[in-house]
């Protein structure tokens, strides 16, 4: 058998792990509450879809946004990893939307529900190709943007952030023990908005990465 290679890590059926309002601006336009530590959840290995697949509406919402964010790609496992040394823990990383079906978010939201139905659907993960750790130096100072046919609708830059990554490493390795393969998803600037059928969605981190994904909606 040949080695596993890191740079189809979505292909290894490891753990989306995803951090809820981890910017101000993003936090103050959906109206909540700014957190005072990481906001977790999951996402299955059955979310990813890769450039050249479309993002499938699920049957279920009627108001389907983009978030995009920066994804870490975990390279050395570990439980409890200390914040010094988080970087070692990462391999690279990816561009990643994290597809949320708004309308139910919020009915889960306001019935104290878990937010499965809204975020972890088929295709709720886009992602572009793995991008190795050199080629993103400082990942807590990179500018992500997303446009939607064409019109800017997202662009941030991860120094944002309210929890940064040496610190979302060692804060959630306390609680689910990272995996070679794992990836985590930090969390979306302001800008969400809804996609239709037939939109064309471009994203991309500074002169690094694009990547480009189609809207379909899945039949019933
Ligand atoms: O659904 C939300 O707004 C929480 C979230 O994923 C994010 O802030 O990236
Ligand atoms: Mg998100």
């Amino acid at each position: 058998m040949t080695a596993r290679n890191i740079s189809r890590f979505w292909e290894w059926g490891r753990k989306i792990i995803c951090v809820g309002r981890n910017y101000a601006d993003h936090v103050k336009e959906l109206k909540n509450a700014l957190p005072t530590e990481p906001i977790l959840f999951l996402k299955p290995p059955s979310a990813y879809v890769t450039e050249g697949s479309p993002i499938l509406v699920p049957f279920y919402s009627s108001n389907l946004h983009h978030e995009v964010e920066l994804g870490v790609v975990i390279g050395k496992g570990g439980t409890a990893i200390s914040q010094s040394n988080a970087m070692d823990h990462v391999a690279g990383y990816a561009l990643c939307l994290d597809m949320t079906a708004r309308d139910i978010q919020e009915d889960c939201k306001s019935k104290g529900l878990p937010w499965t139905l809204a975020k972890a659907f088929n295709t709720s993960c886009p992602i572009s190709e793995f991008i190795p750790k050199e080629r993103i130096p400082d990942p807590g100072n990179v500018t992500l943007w997303l446009k939607v046919n064409d019109q800017l609708r997202q662009n941030g830059c991860t120094a944002q952030m309210i929890f940064s990554i040496p610190f979302l490493i060692s804060y959630i390795s306390k609680i689910i023990t990272l995996e070679e393969g794992d990836l985590i998803l930090t969390g979306t600037p302001k800008g969400v908005s809804a996609v239709q059928e037939h939109d064309e969605l471009q994203a991309g981190i500074e002169d690094v990465i694009t990547m480009n994904f189609k809207v379909n909606r899945k039949n019933q």
